[in-house]
């Protein structure tokens, strides 16, 4: 049986832009295209030539190798012809493939917003459209409002998308630009424009996020008929942002439901790949990708659960519902105190330690990290830290330094210049070979200045942890009040790109970050000896 086509047309540089706190350089904008276009998207909006340089300028040339490239505006002012509308012209004048306009559909905002008359409005429309089909523009009409416009007056919004139609517009795409709409009223409004006149091969769905639903409102919409999705990259956009293409694409391309009935244009090597394209967005766009995110999160197939780690352990469809490689993820089976023991052979196996589940030093590795998390500690976020508490129990861990003591002392006082500043200042003491070494160290904050103490004389490993890096220091107050207890969890990397994560525990700030800096300095010496840290690259 032939399957139907669904069109994918991404609008990340157009709605995208307009997410709160994203604003993306012209570099920005062409690498994005080029990513999308090697995804293998039908449509890649661009940005609203005309509305500000930066647009004008990434529309001076097609941006896009495979992909329609698009450039989107609104339908001509009232009162002026389409020849003589200034903004239609810089429309027109874009290197586009296609135009997608954005037209009034509710009668209300015709009324309100544009002060026009709803006849007015058609004729803006008709023109519009008219007007780019003749420049030789594929033409496509966002029907802004059209569900609430629908829900107000059935008869005027089906006029509008009637009219963008007959006009010649390849596609009418029906916007829930407010995002309020649920899955069933989209789906029994589509079905109303297809019985209205509209062909779903001619039907769009560009749903917004505001209620969670964008992507059930993207495939309602498909049920009903519609065969173009608009949609971004992770889901940004406008308020709570558009539908989310990495989650639209892997359920189009993996659900039966969908994978039996449609196609779309992309490969399964680019979805292979979408998980490394999601990271690769939010990395562009300097946020932590979301651990959570359907598909490409880094929990998207992790569990902790004793329960679905021993099943998951036998057969992975126990407790997934698509292989994680599908989508370019990987399986995570975490340890911690919701785990049994086949969470911890399993984890142990993956940095090379090989234990049986009958071993009795497994027993006591499990109830010591049950012991130590009911304490405060978090080994499923502290890989590093497990690593080396599970090879002291299993294993040997070398007996590198001895921290004999340490001091901090923060002053704030005034400095020679009357300002009023803190200083912080570390002192410690190290046993290496029997040889003690003191290092005094100055630093932003008694943390900084342990650290620097720390690693100012390590003796004979001082050149070996020179590539060390602390990238991220993230502290955690687990129970209320000046006397409570610290969590302190570092990141770290070095000059081989790995990445560790080490854990420290206590009522005192400075302890608990001295024993995670301590652990990630080991976990370095181990690392460089090959004795530790296979999987922190991963
Ligand atoms: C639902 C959406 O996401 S639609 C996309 C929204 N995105 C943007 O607005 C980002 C880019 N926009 C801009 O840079 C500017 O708004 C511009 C350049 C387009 C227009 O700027 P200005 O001419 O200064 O107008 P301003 O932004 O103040 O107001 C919008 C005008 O467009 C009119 N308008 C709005 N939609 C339409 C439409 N579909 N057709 C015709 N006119 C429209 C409004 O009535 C208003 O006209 P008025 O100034 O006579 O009241
Ligand atoms: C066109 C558009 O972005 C909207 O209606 O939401």
């Amino acid at each position: 049986m032939s399957r139907e086509r669904i069109y994918l047309f991404d609008t990340t540089l157009r709605d995208g832009q307009q997410t709160p706190g994203i604003d993306f350089s012209l570099e920005e904008k062409i690498s994005i295209a080029r990513m999308l276009d090697e995804l293998g998207v039908d449509y890649v909006e661009g940005g609203y030539p005309g509305a500000n340089p930066l647009d004008t300028a990434f529309f001076t040339r097609k941006r896009t190798a495979k992909a329609k490239f698009v450039a989107f505006g609104m339908t001509k002012r009232v009162g002026v012809s389409a020849s003589n509308d200034p903004g239609l012209a810089t429309l027109l004048r874009a290197e586009a493939d296609a135009v997608c306009f954005v037209a009034k559909s509710w009668d209300y905002h015709v009324r309100v917003a544009l002060g026009c008359t709803k006849d007015e409005n058609l004729d803006a429309i008709r023109a519009s459209v008219e007007a780019a089909s003749a420049a030789g523009r594929a033409v496509m009409v966002d029907c802004e409002h059209f569900f609430d416009g629908f829900k107000a007056n059935p008869t005027y919004a089906l006029a509008c998308a009637r009219t963008a139609y007959e006009a010649g517009a390849r596609w009418v795409v029906l916007c829930d630009t407010n995002g309020g709409t649920q899955p069933s009223e989209v789906r029994a409004i589509v079905e109303q424009v297809v019985r209205g006149g509209i062909p779903g091969a001619q039907l769009g769905i560009h749903p917004h996020n505001d209620t969670g639903q964008a992507v059930a409102n993207a495939l309602a919409a498909v049920e009903a008929g519609a065969r173009q999705i608009q949609g971004t990259l992770n889901g940004i956009g406008e308020r709570c942002g558009n539908a989310n293409l990495v989650s639209l694409i892997p359920t189009l391309l993996l659900k039966p439901a969908y994978a039996e009935r449609f196609e779309t244009g992309i490969s399964p090597d680019a979805l292979a790949g979408i998980t490394h394209l999601s990271r690769g967005f939010d990395e562009l766009l300097n946020r932590a990708p979301d651990a959570q995110s359907p598909y490409v999160g880094q929990s998207a197939f992790a569990t902790k659960a004793g329960i679905h780690a021993s099943a998951l352990l036998k057969e992975p469809a126990t407790y997934e519902h698509v292989p994680p490689e599908s989508v370019g993820n990987r399986r995570r089976v975490m340890v911690s105190d919701q785990g049994g023991k086949a969470n911890f052979v399993a984890e142990l196996k993956r940095r090379g330690i090989d234990v049986p589940k009958g071993e009795g030093r497994l027993d006591a590795l499990v109830a010591l990290v049950k012991e130590r998390e009911a304490e405060g500690y978090a080994y499923e976020g502290a890989d590093a830290s497990f690593e080396l508490l599970a090879r002291r129990m299993l294993d040997t861990v070398p007996d590198f330094f001895h921290v004999t003591s340490f001091r901090c002392t923060v002053e704030r006082r005034y400095d020679a210049n009357g300002t009023l500043r803190t200083f912080s200042e570390a002192v410690v003491k190290v046993l290496i070979d029997g040889e003690e070494k003191m290092s005094v160290a100055e630093g932003h904050g008694p943390v900084n200045a342990l650290d620097i103490a720390l690693r100012k004389d390590l003796g004979k490993y001082q050149r070996e942890i020179a590539d060390l890096e602390l990238v991220d220091f993230k502290v955690r107050i687990l129970n209320g009040g000046t006397a409570a207890t610290t969590r302190v969890l570092i990141e770290s990397h070095d000059g081989a790109g790995a990445r560790w994560t080490t854990v420290g525990v206590s009522d005192n700030i400075i302890d608990a970050s001295f024993q995670a800096l301590m652990d990630s300095i080991v976990f370095k010496l181990m690392k460089n000896r090959d004795l530790a840290g296979r999987a922190a690259a991963e």
